[in-house]
């Protein structure tokens, strides 16, 4: 209701320093945003909190990540004429109408990123080639375009917002298509940016998670799969802000993965260093950069169940007390090689592992310790 709307403080805030500044960051991947009836649920949870005033950083919704790859893919090889009958295409095509149909909004909202979309899948079949950085700009709409329905959304029911694409707001990353890195000038770039914007004219910022623009190229580039939790940690950490809440279809970070062990259960809390080394490891649950920022800035990071907000989730901190812990969580990896060399001739040489990691580059092998 009104009242509620009002408490968010971003209703004809004053925009003055000290307690009307931006507080936290609430991160919703692609589980919680897709479909209309879930976003509805996210504004819910925002509005739930009206003493915050937060950055919101979206994933695409559900699968369009995916989807996009493969109608780019498909794109490739199908000639341009039957660009309109590739099934992913339609799929995420239809996704959105109906979202935005399903929200009571103008189709305008999304029409004009639907129409590029649709003439860049055409221009991927007539000039047969998908490279890594076409291949980015490809997955860029999903994160543009719902960021631009929630935003919408949130307007229409009379929250102030304000869509942000990431790679126009300051994240400046290597040209590492696919894999970016973000670079260290990103964050007072994102902080003068998002201050200055809310301060101007107060209204939750609701940026893309995932993007970045890359520094040489000045292209859109991705932080490789997962990425939106490093947006939001990278945010979180360029305005010094009180907390970062990641949301997830989850409780937590688990004791395993629960598609491989339905009974896995929360852990409470976390160190950086604990999360960062799960996700390496693999735990799907966070991207492996995410918690740099985050420990950097020593900024909390909360992941929380956007389908169960009630459930405490996990808390990700500097420290935790160790004294009872005796194991945190388990983690398997897949596919992997052991190796194990055996050699006198190592004995007393100088360059022996250069030699074996050199192996490895060559044969693109990624080396897990
Ligand atoms: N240790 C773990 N703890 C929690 N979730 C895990 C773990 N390992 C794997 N997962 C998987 O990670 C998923 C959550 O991550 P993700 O799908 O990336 O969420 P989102 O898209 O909302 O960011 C869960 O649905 C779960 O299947
Ligand atoms: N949409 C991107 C980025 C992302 O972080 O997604 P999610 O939050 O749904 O894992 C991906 O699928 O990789």
């Amino acid at each position: 209701g009104d009242g509620v709307i009002a408490g968010v403080a971003v209703h004809g805030g004053t925009g003055a320093e000290g307690e009307d500044q931006l507080s936290v960051v609430m991160k919703f991947g692609g589980s919680s945003v897709s479909s209309a009836a879930r976003m509805k649920e996210v504004a819910g949870l925002i509005q739930a909190f009206p003493e915050e005033r937060p950055v919101v950083v979206l994933s695409a919704m559900g699968k369009t990540t995916n989807l996009l790859l493969l109608a780019g893919e498909k794109a490739v090889g199908c000639g341009v004429t039957r660009v309109s009958e590739i099934e992913e295409w339609n799929m995420l095509r239809d996704l959105h109408i109906k979202t935005v149909d399903e929200l009571g909004l103008p189709r305008s909202v999304i029409h004009a990123k639907l129409d590029e979309l649709e003439q860049l899948l055409k221009g991927v079949a007539m000039m047969k080639e998908l490279t890594l950085r076409s291949t980015d700009y490809l997955v860029s709409f999903g994160e543009c375009m719902s960021t631009r329905v929630f935003a919408a959304y949130l307007n229409q029911i009379g929250v102030k917002a304000r869509q942000c694409d990431a790679f126009d707001i300051g994240f400046i990353t290597t040209d590492d298509f696919g894999n970016a890195e973000i670079l260290e000038a990103t964050y007072p770039a994102v902080a003068k940016r998002l201050h200055g914007d809310w301060i101007r004219d107060p209204a939750i910022p609701i940026v893309t998670g995932f993007l970045g623009k890359g520094w040489k190229s000045g292209a859109v580039t991705t932080l490789g799969r997962g990425g939106s939790d490093l947006t939001a940690t990278t945010i979180g950490k360029a305005l010094g802000l009180r907390e970062i809440q990641v949301w997830k279809d989850v409780d937590g970070v688990l004791t395993c993965d629960p598609n491989i062990y339905p009974n896995a259960r929360t852990v409470p809390y976390l160190t950086f260093d604990e999360a960062a080394e799960l996700a390496y490891f693999g735990a799907q649950v966070l991207h492996p950069q995410s918690m740099r920022p985050a420990r950097e800035g020593d900024i909390p990071v909360r992941v929380k169940n956007s389908y169960n907000p009630k459930a405490p989730g996990t808390l990700i901190a500097k420290g935790r007390d160790m004294d009872k812990v005796v194991l945190t969580s388990i983690v398997l990896k897949s596919n992997v090689t052991m190796l194990d060399i055996v050699s006198t001739r190592m004995l007393g040489q100088f360059g022996f592992l250069a030699k074996v990691c050199q192996a490895a580059e060559t044969f693109s092998l990624v080396r897990v310790c």
